[in-house]
């Protein structure tokens, strides 16, 4: 018989995929169900995000992780007990009542999301069901596009691109399996492509390339080769995708790329030009997280054409996705459990992005566990876009095992495609 009342709750201190500590939360009910769920981190963080107890930052005033797993085993241990864990909301209010804060900042976003994504994981083994099954029930119907990125630049590489990431996105594949498969035959093209050239093959934190290149276009070109090379058509087969990571660019007012200073206005003419020479369906945090004017001419000019994502803009906030839908300033929003530190805030935060008729894209952090949550958060909502890294890596590799599991396992749910950039 199903009980999924909540025995107990324990946090422990692990290892994330920069060796950096993160935190793992084990919840145990009542029925005997044991559930574990772990917490990534970012590297390049918008500054309204919520705020984890990190090791080595001054901001903490040495509050790390080891802080982040009293408070869970000391302070939100005691308080959940006894709760149902099948309850999301209840859970998750009691946890934004005992930080108290904005941005979560008292007990940390990290010991919150650790007994949030518990309690969901948890809730769905008692119920023996799929994760994206007890998320979604009847209405998931359908399996992501993935956003793989496979080329670095911005402070993430040491190079001349100034665009953080390049992804391909394989939306002309007929099921995810395929689209996987012509990912990956692409990624290792790239990298026997930069072999030939001379340049380096080392990965990056997400696990693409990050080899020293003379401009941003010269990485789109590349990436055009490669997908050549792989037998498969650009703008056919596979398109682009960027995450500008903007806000890493903009200092006192202006945008700095090329050596040059730029105007939000300028930016766009830059996106612009990139649009029409190359088949880029996508662009994330293309301004700065503070940009507001900015981001709304953005969407004026390029909205109808491609996809705007706010990432370090919106930071899963449901309050700032209001605000940007009012304000009209995107058409798309990137999903991340930790940036808003609940399982039902983010779900809060993915429905009012759907009822207005724009994508979420639900997202990894740069700093990952084997966790694979995300995955099942992805079919669970009818997300028809998921963007975790390059086809290697085993924590970036794990949520695409996943997506390929659930594939095997439900005939019912449909590859999104084309679907996925329909507006
Ligand atoms: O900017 C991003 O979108 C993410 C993930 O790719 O990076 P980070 O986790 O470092 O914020
Ligand atoms: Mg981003």
């Amino acid at each position: 018989m199903m009980n999924d009342t909540i025995r107990s709750v324990q946090a422990f201190e692990i290892l994330d995929s920069r060796g950096n500590p993160t935190l793992t939360v084990r919840m145990t009910l009542e029925d005997g169900t044991e559930a574990f769920a772990s917490v990534p981190s970012g590297a390049s963080t918008g500054i309204h995000e919520a705020v984890e107890l990190r090791d080595g930052g001054a901001r903490f005033q040495g509050k790390g992780v080891q802080t982040a797993v009293r408070h869970v085993n000391e302070i939100i241990a005691p308080q959940v007990v006894g709760m149902s864990a099948g309850d999301q909301a209840d859970v998750d209010h009691v946890l934004q009542s005992l930080d108290g804060t904005m941005q979560k900042s008292r007990l940390g976003s990290n010991a919150l999301l650790g007994v949030s994504m518990a309690a969901l994981r948890a809730a769905a083994v008692s119920r023996r069901v799929p994760l994206y099954r007890y998320i979604g029930g009847a209405q998931a119907t359908t399996l992501p596009v993935p956003l793989l990125n496979v080329l670095n630049g911005g402070a993430h590489a040491d190079n001349n691109v100034d665009i953080q990431e390049f992804m391909i996105v394989p939306a002309g594949a007929g099921t995810f399996s395929e689209a996987m498969r012509m990912a990956s035959e692409t990624y290792h093209a790239l990298k026997a492509l930069l072999k030939s050239q001379g340049l380096r093959t080392a990965v990056g934190d997400e696990g693409g390339f990050a080899p020293d290149l003379r401009s941003d276009t010269e990485a789109l070109d590349l990436l055009l080769k490669a997908i050549q090379t792989a037998g498969l058509e650009a703008g056919k087969d596979i398109v682009l995708a960027l995450d500008v990571a903007a806000s890493e660019l903009y200092r006192e007012g202006t945008y700095h790329v090329g050596g040059e200073s730029k105007t939000a206005k300028d930016m766009v003419e830059w996106y612009r030009t990139l649009v029409e020479a190359y088949p880029i369906v996508s662009i994330e945090d293309g301004l700065a997280e503070d940009d507001w004017a900015g981001w709304s001419d953005l969407r004026q000019q390029l909205g109808d054409r491609i996809q705007l994502v706010g990432d370090d803009l919106f930071v899963t906030n449901p309050t700032r996705i209001v605000r940007g839908i009012e304000e009209n300033v995107a058409n798309a929003v990137l999903i991340k459990l930790n940036q808003i530190g609940t399982v039902s805030e983010t779900l809060e935060a993915i429905h009012r992005t759907h009822r207005a008729g724009w994508q979420a894209i639900v997202s990894h952090r740069s700093g990952e566990t084997e966790d694979t949550t995300i995955a099942d958060l992805t079919v669970g909502v009818n997300g028809t876009q998921i963007k975790t890294g390059a086809p290697a890596r085993s924590e970036r590799v794990a949520k695409y095992n996943r997506l390929l599991l659930i594939e095997a396992d439900d005939p019912s749910l449909e590859y999104a495609g084309w679907e996925a950039f329909h507006r």
